[in-house]
């Protein structure tokens, strides 16, 4: 398969941000930042020029095109790949760096083409929530496990039971690998989707790390799908969307405890 390198030419980090999460909703397979701006990679069969051009223009960031044979997206990664530490709490790393010391946990990452590495602000800010949440013996949903890094984490912070579910093979069979490669034995990966987790199976702790276009669509099935009592983590909101997830997630029913701001990108907790 051949892919189509896009190159945006854009310097702010704010403007990146509302680029990326803009991107999120069409297929593109990786992405890095340069010097420049940002490189997106589409296959090129998945190219959709006229939705690229409208958000081109309705963020005024230029860019150009170019085919380029398939990539080794692991290679790339492992070149490129440092190590990142959350608050001295936890570390992920890949397998060959060594386990940093002063950590609590420690998590190895192979991404493949999956999201979720804890490079990203919108990880980055679930996992520091997570830590002042108590997970010990606690059934944990992840929905949009990417890597599976919030599930492991959950495990490793005491949870009973995770379920963590994708819509994307890659993810699905990425999150696998690094369950095993972390022992996490609690995590159950499922390509399932949310509308298909049974009514009657509820959970005290419900991960969203997405976007707002999916937190908007499936406000009501987490509310129905988190005990009473229990916490929401949402992730994936740029500032500017906080009063509409606020907004739905109060008609669902859930109530509003706080929220963390990093680059732009906001990560709200909820309690029901
Ligand atoms: C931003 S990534 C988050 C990955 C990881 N949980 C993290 O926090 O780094 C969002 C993930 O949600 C998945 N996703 C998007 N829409 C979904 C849907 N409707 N159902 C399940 N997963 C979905 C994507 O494939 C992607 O892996």
């Amino acid at each position: 398969m051949n892919y189509t390198q896009l190159s945006f030419s854009v310097a702010e980090q704010d403007a990146k941000d509302t680029l990326m999460a803009m991107l999120s909703n069409l297929e593109f397979e990786g992405f890095e930042e340069t010097a420049e701006g940002l490189n997106v990679y589409i296959e090129t069969p998945s190219l959709d020029l006229d939705a690229i051009n409208e958000i081109s223009t309705q963020l005024n960031i230029p860019y150009t095109t170019e085919q380029i044979a398939k990539r080794n997206w692991n290679e790339e990664w492992e070149k490129n790949f440092e190590p990142v530490i959350i608050n001295g709490f936890c570390s992920i790393r890949a397998d060959f760096h060594p386990k940093p010391d002063n950590v609590e946990y420690d998590i190895v990452i192979t991404p493949k083409m999956s999201f979720g590495t804890g490079h990203h602000a919108t990880t980055a800010s679930m996992m520091t929530l997570m830590k002042g949440l108590d997970f010990k013996g606690k059934n944990v949903f992840d929905f949009g496990t990417g890597t599976g890094i919030l599930a492991i984490l959950a495990e490793q912070l005491g949870a009973a039971s995770v379920l963590g579910i994708d819509n994307d093979e890659w993810s699905i069979e990425n999150a696998v690998e690094n369950c095993g490669r972390n022992k996490a034995t609690k995590v159950d990966i499922q390509i399932s989707p949310i509308e298909s987790i049974e009514k009657a199976q509820q959970f005290d702790i419900i991960l969203a790390n997405i976007n707002r276009h999916i937190l908007l669509e499936y406000m009501n099935n987490m509310f129905a799908l988190l005990k009473t009592g229990g916490t929401l983590l949402l992730s994936g909101i740029l500032q500017e969307d906080i009063a509409i997830i606020t907004t739905s997630a109060a008609n669902a029913g859930f109530s509003y405890q706080k929220e963390m701001i990093e680059n732009n990108w906001v990560c709200m907790q909820f309690g029901k």
